[in-house]
């Protein structure tokens, strides 16, 4: 296994919000995380990231346990995340973010790296122009291809569907896919879209309050009476 987390336990106060999660991922992989709202499906990349400590349990990365390893070192070992808003640097050009990008990494990468990153993700927009004036889905393609420079090794995301629609959609399966199955890269994909997860995921798994209730294939998994339960549940109590 690529990247994995056992028996993940999260306390938020008194209240848990994670209890006991085992999963992973191997290269070229993409394992989908779903669940109702609240399920602690963010709680979970976060912890993941190395941005949130959990209570209890290991994360493991090419078989080294990098609990206590922070955000920052393990970007450097090949772990990348995106959020679910594409936050850009507003005042920024496309070029100048790029740049910054390059030189954040060490030693700096040349604009050769940039641009195969920008090719990788279809990115075709001028440089000059102002990264705030960019629509949502070039947004999250400058902001996939700052990460893809650094050629990380696991890409964690947060619904990376959220705010495209239709033909952007099916961009964005192309991309993730081509990301797994040709660089190898695995991939950790929380995604309300269930079309885009039964699109590129081999596995899934459903949280509900904090308890992992199901894994299987996209189109097995909601087959699973616990994981019906919980959708039919949540459905009626917002009704
Ligand atoms: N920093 C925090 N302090 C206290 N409670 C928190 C904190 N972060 C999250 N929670 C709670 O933990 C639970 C899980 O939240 P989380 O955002 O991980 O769920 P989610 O599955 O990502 O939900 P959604 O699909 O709505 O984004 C929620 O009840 C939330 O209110």
């Amino acid at each position: 296994m690529l990247f994995s987390c056992d028996n993940i336990h999260m306390h938020f106060g008194a209240r848990p919000v994670l209890q006991g999660i085992s999963l992973g991922v191997h290269a070229g992989e993409v394992l989908g995380i779903v669940g109702p709202n609240g399920a602690g499906k963010t709680t979970l990349l976060e912890i993941l990231s190395g941005r949130t400590k959990p209570t209890q349990g290991r994360v493991l990365f090419e078989g080294q346990d990098v609990t206590a390893m922070p955000l920052h070192q393990r970007a450097r070992c090949g772990l990348a995340r995106t959020y679910q808003s594409p936050v850009v640097p507003e005042q920024l050009s496309v070029d100048q973010v790029l740049k910054a990008a390059r030189q954040a990494f060490t030693p700096y990468l040349t604009s050769h790296h940039a641009q195969w990153a920008c090719d990788q993700v279809g990115l075709a927009v001028n440089p000059a122009q102002m990264a705030g004036s960019l629509e949502t889905l070039n947004r999250r393609k400058l902001l996939l291809a700052c990460l893809l420079m650094r050629k990380p090794k696991v890409l964690l995301m947060d619904e990376p569907a959220a705010g495209l629609l239709g033909a952007e959609v099916d961009e964005i399966d192309s991309i993730l896919r081509y990301l797994a199955q040709q660089m190898g890269v695995g991939i950790i994909l929380v995604e309300h879209r269930l079309e885009l997860m039964t699109a590129i995921a081999q596995r899934v798994v459903v949280l509900d309050g904090g308890e992992l209730i199901a894994e299987d294939k996209p189109h097995r998994v909601f087959d699973h009476p616990r994981v019906r339960a919980a959708y039919f549940e949540t459905a009626q109590e917002a009704a």
